[in-house]
């Protein structure tokens, strides 16, 4: 029934079951936002909520239906006809409408949950797809715990659903329980077993207790499946669901597997921030594909690798997924090459360096740092007071008004090429309005790229240390400030780096 046969259907419910991680639910807007990127990343199939659970999380996916039009918006439900009649008013608006319905598969589930017999579960099973089928032609159904269900059984509950008008069959690992051997099998047995299985598509849903959801996933689509369900970051209940940004770049990766999708590999790694950023759910720095250091090289021997040719440390090239370039991180671990490497990145003259003798002061400096960074490295070659200021626009005075009552106000007066000017300009912070007023005075816009604050010793009343990347024309220039005001410090740091190009 499909066309291309090796296509796979990438089902994203980053709105669903990664909403289902505490702290991390989602206001509507936000769900549009998340979704219209989903949308932009190529995704298959979205799953914007289960609409019976709050008057909130109905109203998202009504609001999603409306506005995301390309991808399949589907709703989750149980069983019955409450939670169906529910998702089908929900999906109202719904260009490509899809009801997702099930039941518990395992004897666990039929047991504990439901107090209920193998053949009055099959029989819900039914009952639930034929009622979904009244309102919308694509009905998918999930047997909850499939991963530790009884393949016999499985498979005629398959069966039957997929007889009673199933689109899409999932068959999740609810507990993240199977080594994707068993996993793959599960799948060969239920293609081999059911009958009618051509008539659906067989979907694969893995949690990730241990570890397991994207190699159970590829084990699932490697044996037959034709649909991956997956998140974002990997969110989702307890440990979270399969990463669908391993499994699509494990596609990607393995041309050999034969499988592709429909994904723009390229923005992975913003939309990871994003939902990172919305769902509160920092992203772990070694998290594959999208973590910090998941193109960071900190070690001598692979940054020499990695400078003199990228691909002998890196399977994948980080262009691909949206961000610009590896990073070559200075630790006491790293070697000349990577030393000559920053200081070549910061204009020094490597023919006028004594590299053995700066590389012994560096190791003395990053055996007591974890992380060298290019204030360090200005600092170790002396070279601080040189840059900074030496084009002399210097600030002689700043006032900032900030609360919560009106917008945040500054007010600097600058010396710039031999007179005082000064500007006032308001933001959405202070640090943004004292940014707006140094750039009126000088005429210019830059973009910040990197911004962060530091305090030196921990406490509120300390010295804070500002960092920040400006871009201008296609280079970029770091700029340093320091200052007990954190306004201040970063006021000297946009100077810092101004003064390095104006
Ligand atoms: C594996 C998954 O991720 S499934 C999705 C999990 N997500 C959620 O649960 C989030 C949304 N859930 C909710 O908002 C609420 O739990 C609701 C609205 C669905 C139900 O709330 P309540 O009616 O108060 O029931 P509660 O959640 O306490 O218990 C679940 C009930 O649903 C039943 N149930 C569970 N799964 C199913 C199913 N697939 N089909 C039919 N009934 C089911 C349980 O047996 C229990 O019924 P009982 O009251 O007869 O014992
Ligand atoms: C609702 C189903 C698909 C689910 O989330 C699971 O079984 O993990």
């Amino acid at each position: 029934m499909l066309h291309d046969p090796n296509r796979i259907f990438v089902f994203d419910t980053t709105l669903r079951d990664g909403e289902q991680v505490p702290g991390s639910q989602l206001t509507t807007p936000e769900k549009i936002i998340i979704g219209e990127a989903l949308q932009a990343l190529g995704v298959d199939v979205i799953e914007a909520g289960f609409p019976i659970s709050s008057p909130g999380d109905f109203q998202s996916v009504v609001e999603l239906s409306k506005v995301v039009r390309e991808p399949i918006i589907c709703a989750l439900t149980r069983a019955n006809k409450g939670d169906i009649d529910c998702a089908a008013a929900a999906l109202k608006h719904a260009k490509r409408p899809r009801i997702h319905t099930g039941i518990g598969s395992s004897d666990m589930h039929i047991k504990y949950k439901f107090n209920s017999t193998r053949e009055a579960i099959l029989a819900r099973a039914v009952e639930a797809v034929k009622y979904a089928k009244q309102f919308v032609e694509d009905v998918e159904f999930y047997a909850e715990d499939a991963g530790r269900a009884d393949n016999e059984y499985l498979a005629q509950m398959i069966e039957a659903v997929i007889a009673a008008g199933a689109t899409v069959v999932n068959i999740p690992d609810t507990n993240g329980y199977c080594l994707p051997e068993q996993y793959g099998a599960k799948i060969r047995f239920l293609k081999e077993n059911v009958k009618n299985i051509d008539q659906a598509i067989i979907a694969v849903h893995c949690h990730n207790d241990l570890g397991l959801a994207t190699a159970n996933s590829i084990a699932g689509l490697q044996n037959g499946a034709r649909q991956v369900e997956c998140t974002i970051n990997g969110i989702g209940e307890r440990a979270g669901n399969t990463s669908l940004e391993e499994v699509v770049m494990v596609l990607k990766t393995h041309q050999s597997l034969n499988l592709h999708t429909n994904i723009n590999t390229k923005h992975l790694y913003p939309l990871s921030g994003t939902v990172s950023r919305m769902m509160r759910m920092p992203v772990q720095p070694n998290k594959a594909i999208v973590g910090r250091n998941a193109f960071a090289h900190s070690s001598g021997i692979h940054q020499d690798g990695v400078l003199k040719h990228r691909e002998t440390y890196e399977i994948i090239n980080p262009e691909d997924v949206g961000i610009d370039q590896s990073e070559i991180i200075l630790t006491a671990r790293s070697g000349r090459h990577a030393l000559k490497h920053h200081l070549e990145r910061l204009g020094y003259a490597i023919d006028r360096i004594d590299l053995d003798q700066t590389y012994q002061r560096f190791l003395l400096l990053a055996d007591e740092k974890k992380e060298i960074k290019d204030d360090d490295l200005l600092r170790l070659m002396g070279d601080e007071a040189e840059t900074n200021f030496k084009n002399g626009v210097t600030i002689n005075s700043l006032e900032v008004t900030t609360g919560d009552q009106s917008d945040p106000e500054a007010t600097i007066k600058l010396n710039y090429k031999g007179s005082e000017h000064e500007a006032t300009a308001r933001g959405n912070g202070p640090v943004s309005a004292t940014i707006k007023a140094i750039e009126s005075i000088l005429g210019s816009h830059n973009e910040i790229k990197e911004f962060n604050i530091h305090s030196i010793h921990g406490g509120s009343d300390d010295v804070s240390k500002v960092d920040m990347r400006v871009i201008h024309g296609d280079k970029s220039y770091m700029g340093y400030g320091f200052s007990t005001d954190i306004v201040r410090a970063s006021a000297n740091a946009y100077l810092d780096a101004l003064n390095k190009f104006v």
